[in-house]
């Protein structure tokens, strides 16, 4: 068998790679229209960081995964052909803001439908709004080629950080296809697949349209809890109450459970605002307001977090950023991470640039030319923690990176302007150890 993975991004590639390792005896090519892309693919320095991934890569990279820039050969050659894209928001026209950008999905399934002559599987691992699959077999149709293809939608759930072992160890893994004989069929084919690594149990198969909504759902449902400590640590901060406390008081409860309820600066990343705003205009197109209205609140908490964050930063530097040194540590939008979309950082930086701070960035894996293409280039970029923090005024740490956790929080006092502010946007230092160092230290969901 010969797998084809269109698309060679944070979800292609590593997710490709285990394929490869699981199954040697298929071959699997990613391939991608980015040469730079596919060069670091075929490098010492893969494109993507993730803990296990270059390891991973280099144990099957040129036996049975192969990262190509031939998109059409690869795709002509092969049974199954997974389509792993960006469906980022669109940014004009109808649905602007909100609806998701089809145009690399469709782009996809033209070219598979011009190159292919003999039947084959296509998967969407790209994350599509409910009923894609639709404008894919319109696309094969058009070319009277529909009666070539299974289309099946087999979403991603890895997140980034955690994407290797995700992947080795998923907690399901979905497909949907259709009930037709050859549909099921093709699913099978994909269970197949999967199942060597896999047990049964947890792959799931559906219809087309429940795993292309699931997808929706689960991240809807994910950045949800977030926003919900996130609001309940604005309450804290006004009550007393401390939000780590009332997180372990509730997460006990097992039909509410402890995992993803983390208060921070606010969520980030390519998939939940995307996704929550696709599930929205997928609502408001049918019709249903009231429930748009409810998911979008999820992201008004988001904004309102990072907002209030800042401002509790403003705030606390006596209302004037102007010429005051503000070191950021962390970039990444999470931990274990090169990957900057969404961030707070992006955010919480520009809003601090506005008000005239001079802002010395330090992140253990994100290129100084992209924090500083997603600020200014008035933004400094620091090599270590200790560096940033050197004469500044305050310090924020935005990213949960577990090297902050280790840092000599008494000598990096010692090198700042004093009053020595720092504001953990993460709740990951000793706030009283902090204290007693001399810090002004302030935490989120915190007295
Ligand atoms: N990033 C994640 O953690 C994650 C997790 C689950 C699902 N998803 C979803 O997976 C999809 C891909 O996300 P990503 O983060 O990997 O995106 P990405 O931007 O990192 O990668 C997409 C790649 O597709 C390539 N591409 C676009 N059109 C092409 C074409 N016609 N031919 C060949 N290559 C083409 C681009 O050059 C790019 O390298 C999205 O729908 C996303 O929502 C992402
Ligand atoms: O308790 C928590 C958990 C997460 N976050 C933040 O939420 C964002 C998203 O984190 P996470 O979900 O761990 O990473 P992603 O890589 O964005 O993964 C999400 O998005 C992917 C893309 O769709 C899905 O595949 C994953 O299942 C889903 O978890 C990050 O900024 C985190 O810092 C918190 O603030 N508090």
């Amino acid at each position: 068998m010969k797998i084809c993975c269109i698309g060679a991004g944070y979800v292609g590639g590593p997710t490709m790679a285990m394929i490869a390792q699981k199954c040697p005896d298929i071959e699997v090519a990613v391939v991608d229209l980015n040469e730079a892309r596919i060069a670091a693919w075929n490098s010492d320095a893969l494109p993507v960081y993730e803990p296990g991934l270059q390891e991973l890569v280099e144990q099957r990279r040129d036996k049975n995964l192969f990262f190509s820039t031939e998109v059409k050969k690869h795709i002509k050659a092969a049974d199954v052909i997974f389509i792993s894209v960006g469906t980022p928001t669109k940014s004009y026209g109808i649905g602007a803001g909100q609806a998701a950008e089809l145009g690399y999905v469709e782009g996809c399934a033209r070219m598979i439908a011009e190159v292919c002559e003999g039947p084959k599987i296509v998967i969407e691992k790209s994350t599509v709004p409910v009923r894609t699959a639709e404008l894919i077999k319109s696309v094969f149709e058009g070319y009277e080629k529909g009666h070539l293809f299974e289309i099946l939608s087999n979403p991603e759930f890895l997140a980034e950080g955690t994407a290797v072992s995700d992947l080795e160890n998923p907690d399901r893994v979905l497909i949907g296809g259709d009930s037709t004989e050859t549909g099921q069929k093709a699913v099978q084919t994909v269970v197949d697949i999967y199942n060597r690594w896999v047990p049964r149990e947890n792959i799931i198969t559906t219809n087309v349209w429940s795993s292309e909504l699931s997808k929706l759902v689960a991240n809807a449902f994910l950045a949800q809890r977030v926003s919900s400590i996130n609001a309940i640590s604005a309450v804290c901060e006004a009550s007393g109450a401390d939000v780590d406390e009332v997180a372990n008081a509730i997460g006990k409860d097992s039909r509410i459970g402890p995992k993803f309820l983390k208060s921070s600066v606010g969520f980030g990343g390519s998939c939940f605002q995307k996704d929550i705003l696709n599930l929205v205009y997928l609502c408001e197109h049918f019709g249903l307001r009231d429930v748009a209205e409810y998911w979008r609140q999820v992201i008004k908490i988001n904004d309102y977090q990072r907002k209030r964050f800042t401002q509790k930063v403003i705030h606390s530097l006596y209302n004037t950023l102007q010429g005051k040194r503000v070191a950021v540590l962390g970039f990444a939008f999470k931990k274990d991470t090169n990957d900057t979309r969404e961030s707070a950082a992006i955010y919480i930086c520009r809003d601090l640039l506005e008000e005239g701070a001079d802002i010395v960035v330090y992140d253990p894996q994100v290129p100084a030319e992209e924090i500083k293409a997603l600020t200014s280039d008035k933004v400094q970029i620091a090599s270590s923690a200790e560096e940033a923090c050197d004469g500044a005024h305050a310090a924020l740490v935005l990213t949960e990176w577990d090297a902050f956790k280790e840092l000599d929080y008494s000598a990096i006092y010692q090198s700042m302007v004093k009053p020595a502010h720092i504001f953990d946007g993460r709740n990951i230092l000793d706030l009283d150890a902090l204290e007693t160092i001399g810090f002004k230290a302030y935490g989120i969901g915190k007295a």
